[in-house]
């Protein structure tokens, strides 16, 4: 597989920037702060675990990040410009390179792998890949590299109904990857897969963190163990905690919000 087939973008390697931030976010529900004075920051490339108990605003935060929800205070800046994705419409927002999956898999279950990538890559997230020559391999290479990041190359001609839940998920991030995203929010991978299904999401999200930053979202402690990244806590819709797992877990106060439960 080439890379150029795989992620056909033409921007170098940089060092790492922050790519996403969120600061001074709150936002309420009929007078619940479910956000509440929110900072986030996350770089490109990188890989990041948010966990926290239910209701800490973990989806709240998605929905903020993709434009679903809009809060009431505080700033959402992305890129090197940083450009405020406030005002965006959300489909401006994926455009922008946001790709966000669902922990329910959304493939179209009567047609191929192959043919759910090629719908995936027919819709160019934005009218500038083509004039800027992104796109660097033809629409079958970029299937088959895509397909064989995500473990499913074996597997093109089936029918994505047919496919075990685990392999659902990945080719629900591969049709994401055909939007070339910068930054992938994963909602709960690890829920409802087999160990051998874990460990090849793990695999596969470390590899995808080495060029896009991603944020995975998570309750399964040792999924977030094996994807070795900094962690983020949240609760009652602020950071509580950040750093290493083994940081944030001997926290007092996690233990007490999330872990002692
Ligand atoms: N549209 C809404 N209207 C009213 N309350 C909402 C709405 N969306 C979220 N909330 C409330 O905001 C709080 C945060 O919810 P959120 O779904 O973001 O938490 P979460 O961390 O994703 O939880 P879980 O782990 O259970 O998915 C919860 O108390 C929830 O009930």
């Amino acid at each position: 597989m080439t890379d150029a087939a795989l992620a056909p973008d033409t921007r170098p390697t940089r060092k790492r920037e922050t790519l996403l931030e969120l600061s001074g976010v709150s936002v309420s529900f009929d007078g619940f702060r479910a956000i509440n004075n929110l900072s986030f920051q996350i770089g490109e490339p990188e890989l990041r675990a948010v966990i926290g108990p239910n209701g800490a605003g973990k989806t709240t935060f998605m929905d903020i990040v993709t434009g679903k929800t809009r809060p009431d205070e505080g700033r959402v800046t992305w890129g090197e410009r940083n450009v405020s994705l406030l005002k965006m419409s959300e489909s401006r927002i994926a455009r922008e390179g946001i790709g966000r999956k669902f922990q329910k898999p959304t493939v179209f279950e009567a047609q191929t792998v192959e043919e759910n990538l090629a719908m995936a890559l027919k819709a160019p997230r934005g009218p500038f890949d083509v004039l800027l020559g992104r796109t660097g391999a033809s629409g079958a290479e970029r299937i088959t590299a895509i397909a064989t990041e995500i473990g499913l190359a074996e597997h093109l001609p089936r029918i994505a109904g047919e496919l075990s839940h685990g392999q659902k998920q990945w080719l629900e991030i591969g049709m994401l990857l055909a939007q070339d995203p910068r930054l992938l929010l994963v909602d709960e991978p690890a829920a409802g897969m087999t160990p051998a299904e874990r460990e090849h999401t793990t695999d596969l999200l470390k590899r995808l963190a080495e060029r896009h930053a991603v944020v995975v979202v998570e309750h399964d402690m040792e999924f977030v163990r094996r994807l070795g990244c900094k962690v983020t806590v949240l609760h009652e819709g602020s950071v509580l905690a950040e750093g290493s797992l083994d940081h944030v877990t001997a926290n007092p106060e996690v233990i007490d919000v999330y872990l002692g439960r």
